[in-house]
């Protein structure tokens, strides 16, 4: 999908949102990085308004769905480790270190290099699935299931975690592929409330339209790109919007598509292997795979006392005025609030931004990433025409809080590279020719970089948020779209703040939450 210019210091990029448009979507092509949200990130989505969506409620739907695979004795010894407690091992989604573990003597480095270039604040963790995450280095585990007959790793998408082996095969379930939602047919009863009756599907080749009659619920499953534009075509959203597209509303809901919001990526960061350092355990050998290391400092680590302290004060008097003249937020107490739970999280341990090692066949890549932006953008159809992309913009870095953390994490990617010893495993001239600025960069070459060179974070969420009504919430804590009797949404665009570092395992999360409230709903008018 082609999205909107964006902000940048050489002039407005547009930055291609790349999204998974097949079976599994994201989980069949993304890279697999297994991270989970934390105990600080979870307590402000409960803060928000949803209450039972904290931690420790949380986990055991994230567990219910995992397969662990604990490292071996031999991965073990290289430096992979876990917590079983924190941990499900019954689920359909693998989720393991790769076998063999990928470039160890890289590992070891890059966990050693991190504590030093933070003053050992940052320590080794076993797990970074604890909830507790902020502060902490880690080897990195991926979606992966290993496969003992074939002896050899395999994604483990959604498709093949719920939909291909046959432990999932069940009588009353068709995948039609090919073919795209339209809409949903609706009826409004007395009272008000809207009903979905049925839903119109047509073939992507184009072709006659199909009409499926809904007895019970509709789960839309779109996408934080894609499920609200299925909510406006169907004249649920903002209503004086749709009628400006001759869409007659059903349900006035100004928050859908609002408080779109993506995190960002520093990926423009290669270090060319010193000849000495080209062996397999340290390269990726044949096994190419992003992100074997994670770091996530928390706000303290990265900018000290004084700075936090700022940046804290930075959040809690944040002025609303862009993201609602922007569109991204339907009212600025919906701003604020987030911006003070964002203040609250980063005062608990949560992780203020990542960084994670790759190594690669030649060289080896430091790339960082923010975890909570504050920045809202919105997605907005601008026609009846599903085959037409709806207009989807995150205003990137638009709050300057979001470019001092991109700021921050740059910095550190510099004193990784300058570093023992990591930096013995690179060339000597790597830093100076890769364009990262230089360890003694001023703080404005920084930001210029920074929005001169980052990229979509490509963990879209937000745009049908879960949270009050008021605040411009589409969806309730039983995922249930306000003022609707029967249509549910599970996926990233229910996530109201990106609390999820990467997002898929925290999704299988939301999905397990959502066939919960089905299967209560399914039970309650069965009984
Ligand atoms: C390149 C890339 C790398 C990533 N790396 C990681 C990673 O390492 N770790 C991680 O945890 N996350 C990663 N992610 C993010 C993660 O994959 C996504 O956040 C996640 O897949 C989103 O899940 P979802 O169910 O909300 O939506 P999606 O996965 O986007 O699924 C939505 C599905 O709905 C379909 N759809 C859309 N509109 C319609 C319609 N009108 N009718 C019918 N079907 C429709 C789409 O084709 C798609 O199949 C990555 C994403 C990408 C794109």
């Amino acid at each position: 999908m082609a999205g909107t210019p964006q902000v940048g210091s050489s002039g407005a990029r547009s930055l291609p949102l790349t999204y998974g448009s097949c079976l599994g979507g994201g989980s069949s092509i993304n890279a697999m990085m297994g991270a989970r949200p934390t105990f600080a990130g979870m307590s402000a989505l409960e803060a928000l308004g949803n209450p039972g969506w904290g931690w420790n409620d949380f986990l055991p739907y994230m567990q219910e769905s995992e397969t662990f695979t604990p490292p071996n004795p031999t991965q073990l010894a290289d430096g992979a480790n876990y917590i079983a407690a924190v941990h499900g091992f019954h689920g359909p989604v693998g989720v393991s270190f790769a076998q063999p573990l990928v470039a160890p003597a890289l590992q070891d480095a890059a966990k050693s290099t991190v504590q030093i270039v933070f003053d050992e604040s940052v320590t080794l963790t076993p797990d970074m699935g604890d909830g507790f995450s902020g502060g902490h280095v880690a080897s990195f585990y991926h979606h992966i299931h290993f496969n003992e007959t074939l002896q050899t790793d395999r994604r483990s998408s959604s498709a093949w975690s719920f939909l291909y082996p046959q432990s999932q095969q069940r009588t009353g379930l068709t995948v039609l592929t090919g073919h795209r939602v339209n809409s949903l047919v609706t009826s409004t009863r007395a009272g008000g409330n809207v009903t979905a009756t049925g839903v119109l599907v047509e073939p992507t080749a184009g072709g006659q339209i199909l009409a499926f009659n809904v007895s019970r619920e509709v789960v839309v499953t779109g996408g934080t790109l894609y499920s609200p534009a299925i909510l406006q075509r169907s004249g649920i959203g903002n209503a004086s919007y749709l009628q400006t597209l001759g869409i007659k509303p059903v349900l006035d809901l100004p928050g859908v598509g609002a408080n779109f919001q993506d995190q960002i990526l520093l990926t423009n960061v290669s270090f060319p292997l010193a000849p000495s350092a080209n062996f397999t355990n340290v390269t990726a050998g044949a096994d190419v795979l992003l992100g074997i290391v994670v770091a996530h400092p928390t706000a303290g680590d990265a900018l000290g006392q004084t700075g936090s302290a700022a940046l804290d004060n930075s959040l809690r008097t944040i002025s609303a005025e862009h993201p609602l003249s922007a569109g991204g937020v339907v009212n600025a107490q919906s701003l604020t609030t987030q911006a003070r739970l964002i203040a609250d999280a980063y005062k608990i341990d949560h992780p203020f931004f990542e960084i994670f090692f790759t190594p690669g066949s030649t060289a080896l890549e430091v790339w960082a990433q923010t975890i909570l932006p504050l920045s809202r953008g919105f997605i907005r159809i601008n026609t009846t025409d599903p085959s037409v992309d709806p207009i989807a913009d995150a205003q990137y870095l638009t709050l300057d809080v979001d470019i001092q953390v991109a700021v921050a994490a740059a910095r550190r990617i510099s004193r990784i590279a300058a570093m023992a010893p990591f930096s013995d495993l690179i060339t000597a001239t790597a830093l100076a020719n890769s364009g990262v600025p230089d360890v003694n960069a001023t703080d404005e070459q920084v930001r210029e970089w920074v929005l001169s060179t980052y990229t979509p974070g490509i963990h879209f969420v937000g745009s049908n948020a879960m949270m009050p009504k008021d605040l411009g919430g589409v969806v309730s804590p039983k995922l249930l779209v306000y003022g609707t009797t029967n249509i549910r949404i599970a996926d990233a665009s229910i996530v109201p703040m990106s609390v999820f570092p990467h997002t898929t395992l925290g999704l299988y999360g939301v999905a397990e939450r959502a066939a919960e409230a089905i299967l209560e709903t399914a039970g309650s008018k069965l009984a």
